[in-house]
Formats: C-alpha cells, structure tokens, sequence
C-alpha cells in the first residue's frame, strides 16, 4: 500500500507523522526540518524566525513537549514587553497598561473606552457582531485606544487599515479589556499576567529548532525526504511528481505548503484543478516580513523581551530581542534583535537592514549606530495572510475542492490562517486521526 505523504516538515508535518498510526513518507524542500522554526547562528547569536515563544493550552502536546519531546530542557520565562509611543515605554498590552503615557493620551483613553462600552456613543456598534476588525477595535476598546495604538499598529503590521479586515482571526490574541483592567492599568496598578502570551517555554538550548529535531527523533514507522518538493500533484491517479523527477504515489495526501501554491501543484498534474478554485487561489492574499537579524555590542540597554512600535516615525512594527529573553541566545556582552517590517515586496532587504539601525537607535533599545556588529535581513514570504473580504469565500472554495480531491491540509500555511506553534501541533494532530479513522 501507498504511504501517507506528508509536505513541508514543519511543526504541522513533524506532529502529523508523530501521530499517524500508518506508514507515512514526509517530503520536505530544505536541507532539514522546522520550516518556520528554523533557527539560525550568526556568530554565536542563535536568531529565530523572529519571536517563536511556545505557549500551550493542550494537556497532551504539554505533555508531549515536556515529558517526550525535550524532557527537562524546556525554561519557563515570564513575559516582559513593551509598548514605545510618545517617547515611553509602557507595559503589554497597551490597552491595560497606559500609566505612564502624557496625561492627556490617558485621559483619551480612558473616556473613548467608557464611551464605547457604557456610553451612547458606543450603542449602535454594542447591539450589532462588528462588521471589520475596526469595529472589532472601536466596539470593545474605544476611539482613543483606536487613535493611539491599535489603528496606527495593525496598519503597520498587516499594511492594510483595520477596517479592510474583517476580525475573524483576533480569538485570543487581542485581549478585550474590562473597566477594571483599563482603570488599573492607567493607575499602574495593574496586573502583568494579562494575554494569552504571559509566561513561555524555550528550549534550554539549541534555540526554538531543538522542537523540530526533538520531534524527528522520536518518529518511527516512516520516512523524510530532505531537498525534495513535489513539481506536480495527480489528485485522481494519487500521484506526486518530486524535484528528482521521480514519482511517488499515495494513499492520503496531507499537505502543510501554502494554500495558493498547493492549487499551483493541483493545477500542473494530470487531473487539474477547476477554475473557479484557481481564481480563488488568486484571491488570497499575504504580507511579507523581512526581520532583521542584529547583534550590537554591550548588555541590552532595555529589559523588553519585545516592543509594539504603533508610531509612523518608526517603519518597523515590533522590535524583538532574544538575548532579552534568554542570555545563552547571545555571547556574553553582546544584545540581539529581530526588527520586522511587513510589506509587499516594495523593501529590500537592503533597505530594511539601514531602516532596522535607525528604528533600533531611534527607539532606543540601542544607544548609537556604532554599536551595530552586524545585520542580516531575511524574508519570511506569506507571514500574515490577510483576512481581507475575499479571503473567506476564496478560502472556503479551496478547501470545497480539496475535500473532493481528498487532500488535507494543516498548519498555518496550510490553512492559510494566523495561529501559533501550537496550533500547528494540533493541526497536524487532527489531520493524522482523521487519516488513522479512515
Ligand atoms: O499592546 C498590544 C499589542 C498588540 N495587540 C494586538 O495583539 C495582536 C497580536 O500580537 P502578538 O501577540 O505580538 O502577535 P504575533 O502573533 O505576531 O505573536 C507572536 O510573536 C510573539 C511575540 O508577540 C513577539 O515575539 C508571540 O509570543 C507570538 O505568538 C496584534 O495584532 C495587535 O492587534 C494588542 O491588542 N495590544
């Protein structure tokens, strides 16, 4: 019988093999596995594919992580981030911690909250699901939150204005304040533990990669294919062509690529793919983020394990900083950062390693240019895919056709979705029992 074929050793590859109870092959482009949790080493800087914190809500990939996966090698870290606007840094998130900013920007705030959840202005957008991620933000945070932070920040991030997003992807990643938390948070006497982020595992050594080579290690009952891709799928005859030229069939297909480039393969094999699901491929839409890798020379000048940068002077978005968060990611008396510009293909990698000096000097994570050692651009491509109004329809006309050409797909690129690591974990996890179950 055919094996399983598995696409893209990633962390939604890796956890379907793991749980897959048949034979499986898995193909994967690169020379090893990790996908997006590839880590890097420039001079003795261990540099993630920017901020790849693990944090777990499933008690069986818990266990799994820490029991199996990388026993005892996985550190507990309590979250220090930050957000720099008006010239301060004030505490993560940004809606429950505004002591601290110009009394005015508080006070605007404050009122654009009570206003939006209490007050008349706020009414008709209470009595109605909000249209865009806009409303999403006006409706549970306020116009003043809107001004000052989460309109000039996701419009950064995601390179569209809010209201072209619908808010179908915010789940638990923006927290919704209470009063409580507001006012606590503008007197400064509020708690640190809010969001979904507020304490991560890291592995002890090796960088963030050390999950994916743990996870190959303990594989059993199949094979990885390392510098292969598939050039062509045949969905009706179950047949793949690889870059080798040769062809490997399957008895299930699980795919981890991109959505749009899965139809790509689709559409050069044999069977072919309808043209409606080829337009819809068309429709979906992504940003690219190219982070800039930087060691500079001295100790961290800040704290900050990462900081929002919701203001226009700085091009970046977010500035992160691993040797913040865990010093052996750095040698001694050198600081590093990841600085991340999302874009559509208009900033070069030149452009976004000058950008990344002024945006770290300028926010003041390092004190002059002159400390730089080096930078190094990199390019993640479909980094946030863009819940835009195509994407629902689109998405759901994929999938329809997928379904039909018994193709499963998983993973953030999979499923064309914003998720975390974890949920990859658990994507490939339902695909490999829907599979098992058949
Ligand atoms: O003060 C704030 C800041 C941001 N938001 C909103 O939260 C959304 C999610 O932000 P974030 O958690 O940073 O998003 P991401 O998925 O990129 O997070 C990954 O990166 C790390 C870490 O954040 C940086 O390394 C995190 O652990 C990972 O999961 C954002 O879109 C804002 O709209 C807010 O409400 N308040």
């Amino acid at each position: 019988m055919d094996p399983t074929v598995i696409l893209g050793a990633g962390l939604a590859g890796l956890s379907a093999a793991h749980f897959l109870q048949r034979p499986w092959r898995l193909i994967e482009k690169s020379d090893r596995v990790g996908g997006l949790i590839k880590t890097e080493v420039i001079d003795g800087c261990y540099f993630d594919p920017t901020g790849h914190w693990l944090h777990l809500r499933d008690p069986e990939i818990r266990e799994l992580v820490n029991t199996r996966w990388l026993p005892g090698q996985m550190v507990s870290i309590q979250r220090k981030a930050a957000v720099f606007s008006r010239g301060v840094f004030t505490r993560f998130p940004y809606q429950v911690n505004t002591h601290g900013l110009p009394p005015e920007v508080v006070a605007e705030n404050l009122v654009g909250y009570v206003d939006a959840i209490y007050g008349e202005k706020g009414r008709a957008l209470r009595e109605r699901d909000p249209r865009n991620f806009e409303e999403f933000i006006l409706r549970y945070m306020g116009e003043g939150f809107a001004k000052n932070f989460m309109v000039p920040y996701n419009q950064k991030l995601w390179t569209v204005h809010p209201r072209e997003l619908s808010a179908a992807w915010v789940g638990r990643f923006v927290p919704r304040p209470s009063l409580k938390e507001v006012v606590d948070g503008a007197l400064g006497v509020g708690s640190d533990a809010l969001g979904y982020n507020a304490s991560f595992l890291y592995p002890r050594e090796g960088g963030i990669e050390s999950l994916a080579r743990a996870m190959l290690r303990g594989l059993q009952g199949g094979e990885l294919s390392v510098r292969t891709e598939p050039t062509a799928i045949d969905w009706q005859a179950r047949k793949l062509t690889l870059s080798d030229g040769r062809t490997l069939g399957y008895s299930e297909l699980l795919s981890t690529l991109p959505l749009p480039y899965l139809v790509r393969l689709l559409g050069q094999g044999a069977s072919g793919v309808p043209d409606e699901v080829r337009a819809a491929a068309g429709r979906l839409r992504a940003t690219t983020v190219t982070y800039v890798c930087v060691g500079a020379r001295g100790e961290n000048r800040q704290p900050w394990h990462w900081i929002y940068l919701p203001e226009p002077e700085f091009t970046t978005y977010r500035i992160g900083s691993p040797s913040a968060v865990y010093a052996p990611l750095a040698p001694p008396n050198t600081a590093t950062f990841y600085v991340e510009y999302s874009h559509h293909g208009e900033l070069s990698p030149g452009q976004c390693e000058q950008l990344a000096v002024e945006d770290l000097v300028r926010s003041e994570m390092v004190h002059a240019a002159g400390d730089i050692l080096f930078t190094r651009a990199v390019e993640i491509p479909h980094a946030y895919v863009l819940y835009d109004e195509a994407y629902g329809a689109a998405k759901a006309e994929i999938l329809r056709f997928l379904e039909h050409a018994r193709i499963l797909t998983a993973g953030r690129y999979g499923q064309w979705e914003y998720s975390s690591m974890e949920d990859a974990i658990l994507g490939g996890r339902a695909c490999a029992q829907a599979i098992n179950a058949r």
